[in-house]
Order: C-alpha cells, then sequence, then structure tokens
C-alpha cells in the first residue's frame, strides 16, 4: 500500500534527516513510528503526503509513485492529524469536522450530517459540542476533532502525527482505546508517529524503531519487545520489556490448567466426598453446557444438603480467551486471586496461575524456555475472593 524504497531526505543546510529508508506498509495496517526526538520521523510521515518531498529514492502508494501525483490529489486521500490538532479557530466543531468534503464538493448539509455521524463516532455528541468553537473544547476533545476531521472524506490512508501527545495519561489512555476500537472496524492504513514506546507497542500492528535517520528495527510489538535486532533497541524498549511483553501476548490454550469441577446439579455431599477424595480444597461449579457457574470449597460443602448450586459462590476473577497476559495478571491482582478462569464466550475453558502465566512470559522472551510440563491439576493455594 505505502512502499519505501530507498527513500533519504536531505535539508537544505545539509541535516539529513532520514538516510536510505526501506519499508513497507500493508494495506489496513497499523504501523507506528517510534524513536526519539529528531531521529526523522515527522519528516517521514509527512513525505506521504508531499508536504516534504524526498532528495532520492521512490515513495509509492498503491503502486503509483507519488512523486508523479498532483499533491492536493494526493492529500485528500489522505487524513491527517496532528498534535495541536490545527483545528480553524473560527470555525465550529461541526464546519471544522466538515472541512475536506466540502473542500471535495459536497453540499453543505450533506458535508454536515457526515460531520455529525462522524463526532458521535469518536465520542462527541454532535448536538452538544457541533456549534462551540475549538478553544471552548478540553484538550481531549480537541483531539477527537482532529481525528473526526481527518476520517471526514472517509480516506484510505490516516496519517497520524503525535495525535495523543498533548493530553494527560488517562486522556490520552481512553482516546487511544477508542481509536483501536475504531480501527477494528475501519481497516485504516495508519502511519503513526510517537515518541512513546508504550504507545507503539499498544497501538501498532508493526512498529518501526528508529535511530538517528534510519529504522534499526520493523517487527511486530512481541518481536520488538521479544527480540530486539540491536542493542540500541534493547535500550530503547528498556530493561522492563519482559512486562511491556504481557500486554501483547495473547493467552495461548495450551498454557491453561484444568482444575477439579463440581457439576451445578449434582449432590452437595456427592461432589464433597469426590473433592476430597481427589484431595481438591475447591473446585470450579459448571453447569451441563460447561459454562461457568462459581467455584465451592470443601468447608462449603460439609453437611450441605441439595445440590452443589446453592452452595456456588460467583467467580469474579475472569479473562476471555481473547485477552492477554497483562488483562489476566491484573485480573488477578485486581480480585487477589491464586488462579483466574479463562472463558470462551461463557464456556469454561480452564485456568492461568502465576505459575503457568510465568512460563508463558518466559517462553515469549527471546523464545527462552519451553513450554512446562502440563500438569493435571492447578497448584493453588488461595482462591479468588469476593
Ligand atoms: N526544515 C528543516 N531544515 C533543516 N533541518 C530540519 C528541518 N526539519 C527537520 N529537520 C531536522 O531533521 C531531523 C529530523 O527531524 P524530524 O522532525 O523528522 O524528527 P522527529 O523524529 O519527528 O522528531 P520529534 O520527535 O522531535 O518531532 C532533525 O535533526 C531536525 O532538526
Amino acid at each position: 500500500m505505502i512502499r519505501f524504497d530507498s527513500v533519504t531526505k536531505r535539508y537544505p543546510d545539509g541535516t539529513t534527516a532520514v538516510d536510505g529508508l526501506s519499508f513497507e506498509v500493508g494495506e489496513g495496517e497499523l504501523v507506528t513510528l517510534v524513536g526519539p526526538s529528531g531521529c526523522g520521523k515527522t519528516t517521514t510521515m509527512m513525505m506521504v503526503n508531499r508536504l516534504i518531498d524526498p532528495t532520492h529514492g521512490r515513495i509509492s502508494v498503491d503502486g503509483a509513485d507519488i512523486a508523479g501525483v498532483d499533491p492536493v490529489q494526493l492529500r485528500r486521500r489522505m487524513g491527517y492529524v496532528i498534535q495541536q490538532t490545527g483545528l480553524f479557530p473560527h470555525r465550529t466543531v461541526l464546519d471544522n469536522t466538515a472541512t475536506v468534503p466540502v473542500l471535495t464538493g459536497w453540499k453543505k448539509a450533506k458535508a454536515r450530517e457526515r460531520a455529525a455521524e462522524l463526532l458521535d463516532l469518536v465520542g462527541l455528541d454532535p448536538g452538544v459540542y457541533g456549534s462551540r468553537y475549538p478553544e471552548q473544547l478540553s484538550g481531549g476533545q480537541r483531539q477527537r476533532v482532529g481525528v473526526a476531521r481527518a476520517l471526514a472524506a472517509d480516506p484510505p490512508v490516516l496519517l497520524m502525527d503525535e495525535p495523543f501527545g498533548a493530553v494527560d495519561p488517562v486522556v490520552r489512555d481512553r482516546l487511544q482505546k477508542e481509536f483501536l476500537r475504531l480501527q477494528a472496524t475501519m481497516h485504516k492504513t495508519v502511519l503513526l508517529v510517537t515518541h512513546d514506546i508504550e504507545e507503539a507497542i499498544r497501538l501498532g500492528d508493526r512498529i518501526a524503531v528508529y535511530g538517528t535517520g534510519r529504522i534499526e528495527q520493523y517487527d511486530t510489538p512481541a518481536s520488538v519487545l521479544g527480540a530486539p535486532a540491536t542493542p540500541y533497541v534493547a535500550e530503547f524498549v528498556g530493561t522492563d520489556r519482559a512486562l511491556k511483553q504481557l500486554s501483547v501476548t495473547t493467552i495461548d490454550r495450551a498454557d491453561l490448567e484444568r482444575p477439579p469441577f463440581a457439576r451445578l446439579d449434582e449432590p452437595a455431599a456427592e461432589a464433597m466426598t469426590r473433592m476430597r477424595t481427589e484431595g481438591a480444597r475447591w473446585a470450579v461449579v459448571l453447569d451441563e453446557e460447561g459454562e461457568l457457574h462459581g467455584w465451592v470449597g470443601t468447608e462449603e460443602l460439609v453437611g450441605a444438603a441439595g445440590t452443589v448450586a446453592g452452595h456456588a459462590r460467583r467467580m469474579e476473577a475472569w479473562v476471555p480467551v481473547t485477552g492477554t497476559l497483562k488483562d489476566a495478571f491484573s485480573e488477578m491482582l485486581k480480585h487477589d486471586a491464586g488462579w483466574i478462569a479463562v472463558l470462551d464466550g461463557h464456556r469454561f475453558l480452564g485456568v492461568l496461575t502465576p505459575t503457568t502465566l510465568h512460563e508463558a512470559l518466559r517462553r515469549t522472551i527471546g523464545g527462552r524456555g519451553e513450554r512446562g510440563v502440563r500438569r493435571e491439576r492447578a497448584e493453588v493455594d488461595s482462591v479468588p475472593t469476593q
């Protein structure tokens, strides 16, 4: 979709901002460009919409060399979001958002209708915010308008330069989450510049880690963290890369343990005898469909009448199987639990324990550590608390 072939940019004063850059961004891919200040990220991005032209090399979009494309036409296919948002101060939020459709010849009413839809999409009620001016918005709201405006003409490409840079960490976290949710439905081809490795990891399908004027590593977040290509990249991603890895490693079904279980409709006395025979102090409670109902300890079942259903406790600590190891770990901490359940929809798949989490993490760091010996039963010494 976007391809750089040996691209060099030398400014008139002799500064080489990027030097022999070659990489490719696939259609629908979100690529983050990350690196320290002055390493050439913004220059790279501005060459894509021809705000800057390269000194040498070729950049193509959809196979066509952009040197031969009229910059105005080119920019209509590319939404552009910058940190300062670049909103027009004397235009309302609605008119700011409608800018590009109006420029491309849409009727004003239709463009405003589209703008209202987009404001809604980025979480701003057009009825409340549409008639305001940029200075009447918070920083986070302005950033949202910036994103809405960039999306207004539905361009296939989005160029984003520190789009969430000017807001506090809490707002940034929310904007990043919302943007990921949008991207999951939009599938735009996105180039996003950031100097924040956490943001690059969280948002990027792939990350380009810049040294000075060149890319040191171009790979998935998991590979950049798990196997940094150079000592520079290792230092840039930080000594806590193992922790960062948690947020990009998804749960592997093979890591799950199968703890003892009791059926919901099983007589309580029967379940207790069976659990005691197995040496279990607790069991997960499943219904006949294999869905998780909760958990029960042997103490609750001593002398208990009726079925297990009447004695099961709610399970608070669980994660979907689509979650990351970080999700699993933080749920475990939140509920002070020795293990957490992993569900596929409502279906119970197994549990993760600190031991299995640790094994999974070790395996992802530099490929060290083999999958641990599977145990039949979870080794746990505490259960989720309410
Ligand atoms: N117009 C210009 N003339 C001369 N040098 C420039 C010009 N614009 C940028 N540079 C230089 O080119 C290099 C790369 O700048 P660029 O803005 O691309 O870096 P960056 O990685 O985006 O930095 P930051 O994170 O600070 O925005 C820097 O050394 C910068 O000083």
